[in-house]
């Protein structure tokens, strides 16, 4: 036993968060209340809210309708057969009348009928429960009835006095000290059933959704003699709510809460991957961001020596069998003396001017790089030896002819050391070939290009 309430704890806790020790205990049920997630919470109020509407329907205020005392209320009182009695008003206006039987002829009765009609309007009685009655007797009769008339709206097309007639028994000593009567009680007499006898049977039961009238009658057959009845109340009583509306209400507030919180959820997950994609795609922005800073030379904006490498691995792949390419290895002279003598902003300055005028001397298919310090690479494709030497020659004329404006004395040259190399080349070998002429471009005495031997040695080419 002790393990299944182990077991029992553990699952509510699991599915609700609630602890149900704390149920012995007052301040730690409500911390453990707080502690559970708020859809549970929301779905025990909302349970607790509907309990409390079911059990609280039958004890709300009843909603009650004066029909009389009231005021402009048509009525009419009546004796049938007229031969056996006389019917007169004792006061019209507060519903006090007399009959006078003189003879028990057929079904004598004498009553009064009161209109329900509101500006050519039937009264919807079914909307309420029961019909409270007081009245004074001064009567020689036990039982009087009490009666409805309504209108029977499908069947009027059959038969223009489809007038439906309900009615329900009432004990004298009740009517007098006031009686409620449930509408349920209230039925179709045998006599209106065996006379409209092509009436759809649903209208055997009663139909209150358009009543014309209600009334007492006494009889039939009627004592013989004189009865003075008089009027006290007449009421509609009902419901604010019945458990019926009751229940469709409440289906209708947790199917409500139901699509609200899968909407809720469905715009909080909406919303979470709005944000989710949001910082991926900053990520990858920021990734980006980085893979370009750690390719490029923070001074001078061109590849350094990681991006070269990067780059010339797609540039190999992407080289034709056969296809010449060359190899400027550049270095600009004395450059040491440019910095000691104009300083090492100049110096970057001499370096960003070097960079940008080399950028935009070659095409945008080959690749120029920062190789570090004063020396820069540039990989030239489809160009062999004779291009190659007329491309170097460009660079080394528009270095030399760069202007600097904060010390016009400031002149800068650059030597270049050159070879061409294949796709079956590998890229060291052809630097070294560059870097040798370069060697050789500075012995010559500075400010001049050097074509290097051809590579002889073929290895393998980059990945
Ligand atoms: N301003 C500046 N100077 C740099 C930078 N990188 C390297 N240098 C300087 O470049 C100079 C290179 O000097 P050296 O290697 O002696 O070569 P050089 O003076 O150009 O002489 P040659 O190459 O033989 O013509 C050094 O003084 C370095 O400090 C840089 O980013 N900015």
């Amino acid at each position: 036993m002790d393990e299944y309430h182990k077991l029992a704890k553990l699952i509510t806790y699991r599915l609700t968060g609630f602890r149900i020790d704390a149920l012995y205990d007052q301040h730690a049920l409500w911390g453990s209340f707080m502690q559970v997630p708020v859809t549970f919470k929301a779905v025990f109020l909302g349970a607790l809210a509907s309990l409390t509407c079911i059990l609280a329907v039958d004890h709300l205020p009843e909603r009650r309708t004066a029909i009389y005392p009231a005021p402009n209320l048509s009525a009419h009182n009546f004796v049938e057969p007229t031969a056996s009695g006389q019917v007169s008003w004792t006061n019209e206006e507060k519903l006090h009348f007399q009959c006078n039987m003189i003879s028990q002829e057929g079904y004598s009765n004498c009553g009064i009928n009161i209109s329900l009609k509101n500006d050519d309007k039937n009264f919807d009685l079914s909307e309420y429960d029961a019909i409270y009655l007081k009245a004074k007797l001064d009567s020689p009769e036990k039982w009087l009835r009490l009666f409805t008339d309504s209108w029977l709206n499908e069947y009027s097309t059959t038969n223009a006095n489809a007038i439906q007639i309900a009615q329900a028994l009432i004990r004298a000593t009740d009517l007098t000290q006031g009686v409620t009567i449930d509408l349920r009680r209230i039925s179709i007499p045998d006599w209106w059933i065996q006379r409209f006898t092509d009436a759809p049977i649903k209208y055997t039961y009663p139909h209150f959704s358009e009543t014309t009238a209600i009334g007492l009658v006494l009889g039939a057959p009627m004592e013989l003699g004189a009865h003075d009845i008089k009027l006290e109340e007449i009421a509609f009583v009902g419901r604010l709510i019945t458990v019926e509306e009751l229940y469709p209400i409440l289906l209708a507030a947790w199917l409500a809460a139901f699509l609200l919180s899968v909407l809720l959820r469905f715009i909080t997950i909406q919303k979470r991957l709005a944000q989710e994609r949001l910082a991926t795609q900053t990520l990858s922005q920021e990734s980006e961001k980085y893979k370009k800073l750690s390719m490029t030379d923070p001074l001078t904006g061109v590849l350094n020596r990681n991006g070269l490498e990067a780059a010339l691995s797609d540039f190999y792949k992407d080289l034709q069998e056969n296809e010449q390419v060359t190899l400027l290895v550049l270095d600009l002279d004395h450059f040491k003396n440019i910095n000691d003598k104009c300083g090492h902003d100049i110096g970057d300055l001499v370096l960003k001017r070097t960079a940008k005028t080399l950028q935009n001397n070659i095409r945008q298919s080959d690749y120029l790089a920062r190789w570090g310090g004063e020396e820069f690479i540039i990989a030239v494709r489809n160009t062999e030896a004779t291009g190659a030497l007329i491309l170097a020659e460009t660079l080394r004329q528009r270095i030399a002819a760069l202007d600097f404006a904060i010390d016009p004395s400031l002149k800068v040259t650059i030597s270049i050391g050159i070879t061409t190399f294949s796709a079956n080349d590998e890229f060291e070998q052809a630097f070294k070939c560059a870097d040798d002429a370069l060697y050789q471009a500075k012995h010559k005495g500075r400010n001049c290009a050097v074509l290097g031997q051809e590579i002889t040695a073929k290895k393998k080419k980059l990945a």
